[in-house]
């Protein structure tokens, strides 16, 4: 039994949520061997990050998710109103978790996917099938967001710019194919073939890194390094997954080239925890959520 499993009978269904939304990131931050990014073992290919301010950066995050969960219920459909208000809700979300992590932004890709996700979620809690809530998410993702800043170029902006690739907006705008086409069912894969929940994890992670164009390992190591990183982490699947000891070679040659190349698979990573946000939901809503 767990915290996730037992829900007392007082939590309202934007509480359930940002549980999940916030226990998804921590299961990301925590696990352990994971290419370049900040796991168990330390700080991955960053200098300013380390497991106990990722862990402290999901929690701050808590309140957001669930204001952005509360405020899809209210709305009760998708629509302009709402996406302002999710627009607002993640900016006053990302300042504070700056505040929380003394200016490092540690969860801003986070912040985004699984905030339209768990606002998609409580649109319509009948329905919380991964494919289902994704394309809600990416409906409000299509919607224009006024409120954001004019003019400033992101690190993600400047290299879709610059290499011509499809960036954090577009991966929820087209419904998360990243998740819905490679994550889920490679993580149904592992865990049937009895890789372990952990190794299933990773092998998930590296399905999305074999064909994500992740923007913080463009900004850092330009298409080469990208190409390295897709290239590797299909190498580690093809040889058998995490599980195996031939996949285990294969995810230790990729780890040193990533650390090589000081490139983060940030986004990837993202897009794991919003991966095991929507698997977690499968099973619908628990019966002790209710009209709270
Ligand atoms: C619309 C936004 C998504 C803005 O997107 P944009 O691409 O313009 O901006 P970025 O600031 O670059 O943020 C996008 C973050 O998304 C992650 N990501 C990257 N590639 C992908 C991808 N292909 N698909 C999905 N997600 C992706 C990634 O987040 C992770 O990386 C962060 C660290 O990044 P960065 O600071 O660039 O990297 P460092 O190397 O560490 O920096 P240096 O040390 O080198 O200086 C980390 O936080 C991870 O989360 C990208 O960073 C959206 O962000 C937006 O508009 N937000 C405003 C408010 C809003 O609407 N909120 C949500 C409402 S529901
Ligand atoms: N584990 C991690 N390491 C580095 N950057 C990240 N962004 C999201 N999760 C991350």
């Amino acid at each position: 039994m767990n915290a996730l499993t037992t829900v007392p009978a007082q939590l309202s269904l934007g509480d359930w949520l940002a549980d999940l939304a916030v226990q998804a990131l921590i299961d990301e931050a925590e696990l352990s061997p994971k290419p370049g990014l900040v796991d168990r073992r330390g700080s991955g290919a960053h200098s300013d990050l380390h497991l106990g301010l990722m862990q402290a950066s999901a929690l701050s995050l808590w309140p957001m998710f669930g204001a952005m969960a509360d405020a899809a219920r209210d709305a009760g459909e998708l629509s302009q109103p709402l996406r302002e208000t999710l627009g607002r809700l993640g900016r006053e979300g990302e300042a504070d978790m700056l505040r929380v992590t003394g200016g490092v932004n540690t969860h801003r890709g986070a912040i985004w996917a699984l905030g339209l996700l768990t606002a998609a979620a409580a649109l319509d809690s009948s329905a919380l099938g991964p494919a289902a809530v994704a394309l809600r998410a990416a409906r409000l993702a299509l919607l224009p967001d006024p409120g954001a800043p004019a003019g400033h170029a992101s690190h993600g902006a400047q290299v879709c710019r610059r290499y011509g690739v499809h960036g954090a907006r577009e991966e929820a705008q087209l419904g998360f194919p990243a998740i819905i086409r490679q994550a889920l069912p490679q993580l149904a894969r592992s865990r049937e073939a009895g890789a372990g929940e952990q190794n299933a994890r990773l092998d998930a992670l590296l399905a999305i890194m074999s064909g994500l164009a992740d923007t913080c390992v463009l900004y850092r190591a330009g298409l080469a390094g990208l190409a390295c990183m897709q290239d590797g982490a299909r190498a580690v699947l093809e040889a058998g997954g995490c599980a195996s000891l031939a996949g285990r070679r294969r995810l230790g040659e990729l780890e040193r080239d990533m650390l090589r190349l000081r490139a983060s698979p940030g986004g990837a990573a993202d897009l794991l925890a919003a991966s095991l946000f929507l698997d977690r939901l499968q099973p619908g809503l628990p019966a002790q959520i209710g009209s709270v």
